[in-house]
């Protein structure tokens, strides 16, 4: 096996040199404009402690602010070493769980003199799956075992789920540990699946296998284990070749029916950006640099 993970081909990917992360894999790919973030935590299922989460943020900040790259896919590496198991993740890890919320432990710079009380108890995965959401361009789970708590909320947050056929298992636990993810977790699962089945998933916490998660909405196929990185490679390109005006726009308009008022605040933004690349616009910024009245006599009125 690589070291990366079992399915993963180093031949097709190269390491984003800039990072050095402890909890997080990423890879550019070689030949498609398409970036891998891979939780690399296989020992517990791909479980997020705050470090995770803050390298989680790290890589799609970045992954955002590259402008010749159309897709980012997000996946677990595995299997574990210790008894095979497959995850793409398995939430918040519940060994570091304070009274608070998740806390830093030694080695990621916790419980020091110099850290705000505020900043002790985190659940800053909030903050990451806005990052997915707003992410102007497509973001694929890719799913290669458990998507279970907030990995489950995850998935549910990307684009695209792609699942692997044999290991893929769909699983919510937060109300057997007492927490909730109230927001896109559930409420934008019910969207997808309907309200009753989203009811199900949480107050019965039955799991789902990879066909049953297509079947229900919430994941777009499932495909071989072996093929799992390969199809979402594939993906990748088949989305990279599309306009990445189109596909930003579509992906906002998408939100915005339940983003509210700032669903409506992205989409104008990404408006906005497209009129100021208008002579219209030029018009009016250079009427001002040059001190004069805007002369906006040859725009048409557009029906
Ligand atoms: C994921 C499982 C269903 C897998 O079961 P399986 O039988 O395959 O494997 P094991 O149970 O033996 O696990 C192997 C190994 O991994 C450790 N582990 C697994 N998951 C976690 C975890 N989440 N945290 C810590 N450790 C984990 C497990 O202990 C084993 O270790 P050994 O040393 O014994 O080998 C099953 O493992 C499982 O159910 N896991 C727990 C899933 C869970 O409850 N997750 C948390 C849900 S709450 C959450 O994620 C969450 C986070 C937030 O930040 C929020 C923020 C705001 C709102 C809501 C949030 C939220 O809900």
């Amino acid at each position: 096996m690589n070291d990366v993970s079992e399915i993963f081909d180093p031949d097709r990917w190269e390491a984003v040199a800039e990072f050095d992360f402890d909890d997080l894999t990423y890879h550019r790919a070689r030949d498609v404009g398409a970036l891998r973030i891979a939780f690399d935590r296989p020992a517990v299922r791909n479980a997020f402690r705050p470090g995770t989460v803050d390298e989680l943020a790290t890589a799609l900040d970045h992954a955002k602010r590259q402008s010749d790259v159309g897709c980012v896919l997000l996946t677990g590496n595995g299997p574990s070493e210790k008894d095979g198991g497959w995850a793409f993740c398995s939430g918040g890890d519940q060994s570091v769980r304070g009274d608070e919320g998740y806390e830093y432990r030694e080695d990621e710079g916790g419980e020091t003199e110099e850290m705000d009380e505020a900043e002790a108890g985190r659940l800053h995965i909030l903050e990451v799956q806005r990052a997915i959401r707003f992410m102007p361009k497509p973001v694929v789970a890719v799913v290669p075992g458990w998507a279970v708590g907030g990995g489950h909320s995850l998935h549910v947050v990307c684009d695209l789920t792609l699942a692997s056929a044999e290991h893929a298992k769909f699983l919510q636990t937060d109300p057997d540990v007492a927490s909730y993810d109230a927001g896109f977790g559930s409420a934008y699962l019910a969207k997808q699946i309907g309200q009753k089945k989203a009811r199900e998933v949480f107050f019965l916490g039955k799991t789902y296998d990879a066909e049953e998660a297509v079947d229900m909405g919430m994941a777009n196929e499932a495909v071989p284990h072996e093929e799992l990185e390969d199809v979402a490679l594939e993906w990748a390109e088949t989305m990279c070749s599309k306009s990445p005006m189109a596909m930003r726009m579509l992906k906002y308009g998408f939100n915005a029916t339940d983003d509210g008022m700032v669903g409506q605040q992205v989409f104008a933004g990404e408006a906005t950006r497209l009129g100021y690349m208008t002579d219209e616009a030029k018009e009016g910024r250079d009427a001002f640099l040059e001190g004069r009245e805007p002369d906006f006599d040859d725009d048409a009125w557009y029906y």
